[in-house]
């Protein structure tokens, strides 16, 4: 579980930081936004400008401000509600923004995104762009899922801000990604239920014991609990993004984590990186369909093969060729994602069939994989 390298070696080159901050850190215990400590997290991330970081703010608190404008103690059952209290919020939230980082000259902007700034190439792109002209200007981005336009019947929904952070760190290229909490960082147990339990200071690899830590609940205003920030973790340390998940009572824990002192979890990124697209095709995209493989198959796809139609099991979903999809082995785990090379239609006539018979099942063949090695992204 521990790496070998120190923090200040894994720490060592940050430039480009992202700071998500949960609404246990924002809001008190009755549910309005706490001004001092939103004061002082202002402080820490003018610093880190000052200083010469590219700094990046990814806020919740919207809905949980809403609740306490509207004296609201529990949150809503009905969507709707849900979505009216987060545009309520969100103004008084960025107002509060605005006045404070004005004290310290910095200028903000809102970015509210949805699932679609990263399923659509294109409007991934040009959020990037966008993205990159904010902090050209040394202005600070801040960023919440548009909640009061999405919701998962319209399947644009990010659906948390930790996953929306991780997306965020891979869109323009983070170094760190800083998840501040309501607690300072991951333990062997959640330290809610049990008194016994350890705070682990860094994770080298996520595995199956890692996100059994974490229990599926979370604090009484927040949405994701530990496990979404654990996903985030798998997610970024994939692309040399590290994330350090810590407490956000004491906001100088911004600085500290950046000037490499042991506060919170460090989740250390991978040697290997996978490259930023491979990364939007993983985790950006909407998938399609899914092709079920054989183990064979599998352990190709693992060594680095492309996807032939003869490893393929069964096919879901319809979908053209182009179409991004999950690849599942037999036990239905996640392998996978990748572009295929034909359509859904298509491959129900060619699984299980040779390559070198494709074109005597369809009378003609665009490629001897189904999905080629280089759009793939193994999963796991
Ligand atoms: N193993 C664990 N270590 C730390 N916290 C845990 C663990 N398992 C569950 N939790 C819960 O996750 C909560 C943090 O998630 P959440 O309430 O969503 O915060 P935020 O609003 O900051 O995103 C903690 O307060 C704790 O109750
Ligand atoms: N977008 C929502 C927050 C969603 C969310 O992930 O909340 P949290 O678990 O507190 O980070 C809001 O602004 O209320």
């Amino acid at each position: 579980m521990r790496n070998s390298n120190t923090r200040e070696e894994i720490l060592e080159n940050i430039q480009r930081i992202v700071v998500k901050v949960g609404t246990s850190t924002l809001t008190t215990e009755n549910g309005h936004l706490n001004i001092e400590k939103i004061k002082k997290i202002v402080l820490e991330l003018s610093n880190l400008q000052d200083k010469g970081y590219d700094v990046i703010l990814v806020s919740s608190g919207a809905v949980g401000a809403g609740m306490g404008l509207l004296n609201i103690s529990e949150k809503p059952k009905t969507l709707a509600e849900k979505q009216m209290l987060s545009a309520v919020g969100q103004v008084s939230l960025m107002q509060i923004y605005q006045t404070l980082f004005k004290e310290h000259n910095k200028i903000i902007g809102q970015l509210l995104l949805t699932k679609e700034e990263f399923s659509n190439r294109k409007r991934y792109l040009n959020m990037r762009n966008v993205c990159n002209a904010f902090l050209k200007r040394k202005i600070i981005p801040i960023i919440n899922e548009n909640d009061a336009i999405v919701s998962n019947a319209l399947k644009i929904k990010v659906g948390d801000n930790d996953t929306m952070s991780a997306l965020v760190s891979g869109l323009i290229d983070a170094d760190l990604l800083i998840i501040l909490s309501d607690i300072d960082g991951l333990y062997n147990k959640n330290p809610r239920k049990y008194e016994d339990a350890n705070l682990i200071h860094m994770v080298g690899d996520i595995n199956e014991d890692i996100k059994r830590m974490a229990g599926a609940e979370g604090s009484k205003f927040g949405t994701g609990g530990m496990i979404t920030k654990i996903i985030a973790a798998e997610m970024v340390t994939k692309i040399g993004t590290s994330l350090v998940i810590a407490s956000g009572d004491d906001p100088k824990n911004i600085t500290r984590i950046v000037e490499k002192e042991n506060i919170g979890t460090l989740f250390v990124k991978k040697n290997k990186k996978i490259s930023l697209r491979k990364y939007w095709l993983a985790y950006g995209t909407n998938k399609e369909g899914v092709l079920t493989i054989d183990n064979g198959a599998k352990a190709a796809l693992k060594n680095g093969n492309s996807l032939l139609s003869v490893g393929i099991k069964s096919i879901e979903g319809n979908f053209d060729k182009g179409a991004v999809i999950e690849i599942e082995d037999l036990e239905g785990k996640v392998v996978a994602t990748g572009i295929s090379n034909y359509s859904s239609e298509e491959i129900s006539l060619i699984k299980g069939v040779k390559s070198e018979n494709i074109e005597e099942v369809l009378g003609y063949k665009y490629d001897d994989a189904v999905i080629h090695i280089d759009n793939v992204v193994i999963r796991k």
